[in-house]
């Protein structure tokens, strides 16, 4: 499982680089797949033997009344049987093995890519749609990734040795079954690209459902709030009416693809078993010979159904593939260093801004233009800026979830694009006006960036945070449920206080506070981190404590304020 994060991702889109791509997942673990290919094969290979035994015992033991061969046979019926289900369960047991591992690397590694795209894209993609996407289209995948091979290699196999028998059984029956053949191929040609469509289609409907969930059920406070109830039950029956109506299509498709199959195999058994009745009647076939030959031809419609399963599974599994691929192709915003330089051994926390240039698109207004600002290591400065004048966005940058178009962002001297992007974020800290809590107890969460933090420290930054009325084991619900604003707000400001971070930057991060507290905390914040550069961004200025300098981001520019 480890293959997961060396696994390459696929280098172009579209089904064939997937594939490709999936040959690569397939390739480490080729040991596995052998040994429930041969296990498989071995079963199939036993469950064939019986009907020839039968005939055995019906024309050379019954028939010819030789006892011992009877027994013999029946003996050796009831081994087959044994060896069978023991070969079974050994198959079942690997493949289990091998098709978890492949949807762990599988779901790994697509959530490892996921890890390195950028907050726009996060920005502009619904929760619910990756999580569909995670889920059930990686499972899709990993669903055909495995059985696609075992059911092509049994399907072949078992379809090859039944007519093998067959045509040794009798060539006339044989060529006589095969006649409904051509029909089954024209059948599948006019049913593939309808099925393909109608399943996209089932997919994209479905993932729009869980969309709306995850959407909704985070947001049930606000739509209570709201009274907008009514209005969202209705958007998930409207919802809930086009994922029926997919379905509905996509089964009536697939219940066409297994009826015609099956019907065009009743023809072809009826037809033998009329001409090879009447070939029983007047002697030139023994009974026998007729009850094998219908055993293996319904043995071999198995396999029939079984490859045609497997080519209506790869229309499924392409779908799936493409929607995963759509997400394995999403090109991370920033690429880490091949050669990262490390931070200099002494490094304070100087910051230099060097004419940098931002746009969000590619060809969009800029909205940092030439914003130059050197912050000396120690330094606490506040900065200023109307609404929307792009301060977040310089944050973003300065802890590289993008890159500037132009101009340097330099950490004690060292380019951020030359740093190892985890070594930059354990210098540079934010605090932000929006706490991220996960569900679990106070303490999980104060800890979350400094796991190994002692208990005497976790205590000192709740003191330190005016937050020491509450214990470490205080549940906390998910989105930090069951803690007022202002208890979440110190919460990651104590989180801050077990860093040891260069820069640390703190972005409204006491909104919810009172005056009173926000001062109190403030002054913690400055004792812990006064040798360290911090950069502050706050509507009221008084409560944020003094402040070295002051600047204002205006027109894309930082201007002394
Ligand atoms: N991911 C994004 N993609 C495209 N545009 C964005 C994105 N994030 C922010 N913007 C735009 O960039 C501009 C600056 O936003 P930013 O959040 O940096 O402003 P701000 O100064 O922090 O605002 P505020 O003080 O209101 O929080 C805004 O016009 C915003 O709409």
């Amino acid at each position: 499982m480890s293959a997961s994060v060396a696994m390459p991702l696929p280098a172009a889109s579209g089904p064939r680089a997937t594939l490709a791509w999936l040959g690569g997942l397939l390739a480490p673990r080729r040991a596995l797949l052998g040994g429930v290919l041969l296990l498989s094969i071995g079963g199939v290979a036993l469950g064939l033997a019986q009907p020839w035994l039968s005939k055995l015992l019906i024309d050379d033991g019954l028939l010819a009344r030789d006892y011992r061969l009877i027994a013999a046979m029946a003996a050796l019926m009831v081994a087959a049987a044994l060896l069978g289900t023991l070969v079974e369960a050994g198959n079942r047991v690997c493949y289990l093995r091998l098709s978890a591992s492949v949807l762990f690397t599988l779901r790994e590694a697509v959530y490892r890519h996921l890890q390195g795209l950028s907050p726009s894209y996060y920005a502009r993609t619904r929760a619910g749609e990756l999580l569909a996407r995670l889920d059930g289209d990686v499972a899709e995948v990993q669903r055909f990734a495995i059985d696609g091979p075992l059911a092509l290699v049994n399907g072949v196999v078992a379809l090859l040795l039944s007519v093998a028998v067959m045509l040794q059984l009798s060539p006339e029956l044989s060529l006589l079954a095969a006649t409904v053949i051509p029909l089954e191929v024209w059948f599948l040609r006019r049913l593939r690209p309808r099925l393909e469509a109608r399943t996209r289609a089932l997919r994209d409907r479905g993932a729009a459902v869980t969309a709306f969930l995850v959407e909704t059920l985070q947001a049930m406070k606000f739509i209570q709030s709201s009274g907008a109830e009514a209005r969202e039950h209705a958007r998930l029956r409207a919802l809930n009416a086009d994922y029926l109506a997919a379905l509905q299509e996509q089964q009536l498709l697939g219940l066409a693809a297994a009826g015609v199959p099956r019907l065009l195999a009743a023809f072809a058994t009826a037809a033998v078993f009329a001409w090879g009745g009447y070939r029983v009647v007047d002697g030139s076939l023994s009974v026998g010979t007729l009850l094998a030959f219908s055993a293996y031809l319904l043995r071999a419609t198995g396999p029939a159904q079984t490859l045609l399963g497997l080519y209506l599974g790869l229309q499924r599994a392409r779908v799936s593939l493409e929607r995963v691929g759509e997400l394995l192709q999403q090109a991370p915003a920033v690429t880490p260093p091949a050669h990262p330089v490390p931070l200099p051994a002494d490094a304070r926390g100087a910051l230099d801004i060097d004419g940098v240039d931002f746009a969000y698109a590619a060809h969009g207004p800029l909205l940092l233009r030439g914003a130059r600002l050197h912050v000396a290591s120690g330094t606490k400065l506040a900065l200023t800026g109307a609404s929307g004048v792009g301060k977040s966005t310089l944050i973003d940058l300065l802890l590289r979830h993008f890159d500037p178009r132009a101009g340097h962002i330099r950490l004690d001297g060292v380019d951020l694009r030359e740093l190892d992007p985890a070594e930059l974020r354990r210098r540079v800290v934010v605090v932000s006006q929006e706490v991220t809590l996960f569900a679990g107890s106070l303490g999980d969460n104060l800890a979350y960036l400094r796991p190994q933090a002692s208990l005497d420290e976790l205590h000192a930054a709740l003191a330190a945070a005016r937050l020491d009325g509450l214990a470490l084991d205080t549940p906390v619900g998910s989105g930090g449920g069951g803690l007022s604003g202002g208890q979440r707000q110190r919460l990651a400001l104590a989180r801050a206080l077990l860093l040891d971070p260069l820069l640390l930057i703190l972005d409204e991060a006491s909104s919810a506070l009172d005056a009173a507290t926000a001062r109190e905390v403030a002054a913690a914040v400055d004792a812990r981190f006064a040798d360290r550069t911090r950069l502050v961004i706050a509507h009221r200025l008084d409560t944020v404590g003094a402040v070295d300098a002051v600047v204002e981001l205006r027109d894309g520019r930082l201007v002394a304020g």
